[in-house]
């Protein structure tokens, strides 16, 4: 009889590191034949392409919204027609939007008969964490990321001191005791921790969402993903910016903008650079030797985030 292919969803909020984290174990030693599937939160999956060693069809792509919620049926769908491939595959590495609920992926992906469940990991942004846990947007998916978590990869530690880390990982432990945390940065965590047994369903993460899932819940609703917190919206021309222009309207950004990123033409040689921002870190803007026609740039804000002026700058920025 044919095994399951074991499913390890990867969740974490915007920018925490999870596409760093999924190239680095797509180059590890492990020799497993590994499938990714990837869901961007807007209507440009710049996740697939910046998935480094996956070619040809190894990476499947929805986009266009969160993959727990809206996405369902098309997640399923995404799952059978893998299955049905017939591929010989070791396992399936679900890459999770940054504002969905790793844990109802997890689910979902459950369902699927083909399929088990060896772990949710949940990456956390050391630097971030505890200042979107106070936001009244963002704290709830980053505290459910969290506590839906089989494994916690605490990232980007070179960002913060001992002492904010050590803070981090008291709120974490506090957030979803017994889970294991892991502290690194780049996306360099030990393919085997990744890759682990699967975990006991008994012990599944859904058995602690009562006891320490009842701060922070917008409105008090009870699905976070019903309620339109996040909005994105995507720039695309057929033109090169303006550096200096680009890194200006970045560099006054409104905080409603939670993260950019996209893959952009720079100056009069057109040099091809994909484009990171996170809110409260500097943009990084690396050139990059991937072939893409045009400008597209993705960005997610929460409700208060004007979309017209943003549009507007952007057409100013672009060279003439
Ligand atoms: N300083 C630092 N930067 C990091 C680290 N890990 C990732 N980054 C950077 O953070 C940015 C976001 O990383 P991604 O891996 O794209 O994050 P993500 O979680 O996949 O982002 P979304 O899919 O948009 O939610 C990129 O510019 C990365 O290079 C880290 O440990 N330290």
């Amino acid at each position: 009889m044919k095994q399951p292919i074991a499913l390890t969803v990867l969740g974490g909020f915007l920018g925490a590191g999870k596409t760093t984290v999924l190239n680095y174990l797509l180059q590890a030693p492990h020799g497993l034949r590994l499938m990714v599937l990837v869901n961007d939160f807007g209507a440009v999956n710049v996740d697939a392409t910046l998935i480094e060693s996956v070619s040809g069809d190894g990476v499947v792509s929805l986009r266009n919204g969160c993959v727990c919620c809206s996405m369902g049926g098309e997640l399923m769908n995404a799952l059978m027609a893998i299955e049905k491939r017939g591929d010989c595959l070791d396992g399936l590495v679900i890459e999770g939007s940054g504002v969905s609920d790793p844990r109802k992926i997890a689910q979902i992906g459950a369902l699927g008969q083909g399929f088990a469940l060896q772990s949710v990991i949940t990456v956390v942004d050391a630097a971030s964490v505890l200042s979107q846990r106070e936001d009244r947007y963002v704290g709830d998916m980053v505290k459910r990321q969290i506590v839906g978590a089989h494994v916690i990869l605490l990232n980007k530690t070179d960002l913060v001191d001992t002492a904010h880390g050590a803070e981090v990982l008291s709120w974490l432990h506090d957030m979803a005791p017994g889970v294991p945390v892991f502290a690194g940065s780049r996306g360099r965590y030990d393919w085997e921790v990744l890759l682990a047994p699967p975990v006991q369903t008994s012990e599944a993460p859904t058995s602690r969402m009562s006891s320490s899932w009842t701060m922070g819940r917008p409105n008090g609703s009870e699905h976070f993903e019903s309620s339109p917190v996040f909005q994105s919206y995507c720039f695309e021309n057929a033109g090169a910016f303006d550096e200096q222009r680009l890194r200006d309207i970045f560099a006054g950004l409104h905080e409603s903008v939670l993260r950019a990123k996209g893959i952009v033409h720079v100056g009069p040689d057109k040099r091809i650079c994909v484009l990171h921002y996170v809110r409260g870190h500097v943009l990084t803007l690396d050139v990059s030797n991937q072939r893409y026609a045009g400008s597209s740039l993705i960005f997610v804000g929460t409700p208060d985030f004007a979309q017209a002026p943003l549009a507007e700058a952007l057409e100013l920025a672009l060279l003439k």
